[in-house]
């Protein structure tokens, strides 16, 4: 028997308790993961699906929670797109050479998702056959995936990437443009393969003033669920991390499911965001309160999103590697008993 009570809280329908993920509850944090990731790099690991799949699985067996999410990375598909991509020990990914003008746009592909990523899509196969809640499958955004690009690697202030939007706007949108086809065609071809919803994550949207939000970020997401409404009716969830003060505009991306950072109360953003089902958004350093304190703030998260046209309870932003594991179990229990699920 499948669980799908994540996807009816996607689509708005009613369910019988609040399911509930972790962003990144794939990771650091668990040991058992550590053990595999011992075995080679970040990068092997994404590449090898027995491996991938075993690394998604591992939160819903000690856990049990209510989604599954891909094991890989945002910044996969840069490297079809013909780009170096490193991952450095405590420092984050590294492209060596930053995509900063006409020749570095004209050097990369928009690849065939299923000839360049066949092990995400195999990976994918096979936590379908496994699987008995539902499989996430993700890409970055386009501005969040150009920011790494321009910059070449994690930023603090984006100035490259700001720099290219005000002076160079011809090029910033020829960038834009081939990200964006190439991860349209990169969630589709994960739909195709069985993910059975999917989240965008825009992790520095936050970074930007809400006019260079609209100009510079929001079309190209739009672009992207446009397209997958025409090959796929898995539900969207667009998370753009900080975008408390950018609801007014991310309602209109055309996602079913918002996504929310813990810096907003959940129940003023959904006053805000009418009609869509919200996703979040517990502090993720909410889970080193005491035992207690936790569930009271699980608890009273979820009083606050009672009125929302479906909650998926989740963090408001990736859990983070120091975080002790039966923390996260106390948070997933709490929800599950106070919203009303029956053991
Ligand atoms: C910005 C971003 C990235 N990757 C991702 C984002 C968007 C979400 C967010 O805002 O946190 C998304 C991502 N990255 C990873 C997943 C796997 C699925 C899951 O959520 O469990 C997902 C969904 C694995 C990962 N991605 C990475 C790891 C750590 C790699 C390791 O084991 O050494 C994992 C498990 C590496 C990574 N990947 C990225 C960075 C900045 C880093 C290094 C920083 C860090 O260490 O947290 C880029």
């Amino acid at each position: 028997m499948m669980n799908d009570t994540f996807l009816r809280a996607c689509r708005g329908e009613k369910t019988d308790y609040t399911p509930v993920w972790f962003m990144r509850q794939a990771g650091r944090y668990l040991p058992e993961y550590q053990k595999i990731r011992k075995k080679g790099t970040f990068l092997d690991l994404c590449k090898t699906p027995e491996l991938a799949a075993e690394v998604t699985l591992q939160p819903i067996d000690i856990f049990g929670m209510d989604a599954a999410i891909l094991f890989s990375d945002i910044l996969i598909p840069m490297e079809a797109m013909n780009l170096t991509l490193e991952f450095h020990e405590g420092r984050g990914p590294v492209f060596p050479d930053p995509v900063r003008d006409q020749q570095a746009v004209d050097n990369l592909i928009v690849p065939d998702p299923d000839e360049t990523m066949p092990f995400v899509m195999e990976t994918i196969r096979i936590l379908r056959r496994e699987l008995k809640v539902p499989l996430i499958g993700f890409s970055g955004a386009p501005f969040t995936l150009a920011t790494y690009l321009i910059e070449g690697g994690s930023s603090k202030v984006f100035l490259e990437t700001k720099r290219m939007m005000f002076q160079a706007p011809e090029l910033y949108d020829a960038l834009l443009t081939k990200i964006t086809r190439c991860t349209s065609l990169y969630l589709q071809a994960q739909a195709r393969a069985g993910a059975q919803a999917l989240q965008i994550f825009d992790s520095w949207a936050g970074v930007l003033a809400p006019c260079d939000y609209e100009r510079f970020a929001l079309p190209y997401v739009q672009s992207i669920i446009r397209d997958l409404r025409q090959t796929t009716d898995v539900p969207i969830i667009y998370f753009a991390n900080n975008g408390s003060t950018l609801l007014g505009h991310t309602t209109t991306a055309g996602a079913d499911v918002l996504g929310l950072d813990w810096r907003i109360n959940i129940g003023d953003a959904i006053r805000k965001v009418g009609d869509h089902a919200v996703q979040g958004n517990l502090d993720p350093i909410a889970l080193f309160l005491p035992r207690d304190e936790l569930r009271q703030r699980v608890h009273r998260l979820l009083d606050d999103a009672r009125d929302a046209r479906g909650h998926i309870f989740n963090l408001g932003h990736g859990i983070l590697p120091q975080t002790p594991p039966e923390q996260a179990k106390i948070a997933v229990d709490a929800v599950h008993e106070y919203s009303g699920k029956k053991a």
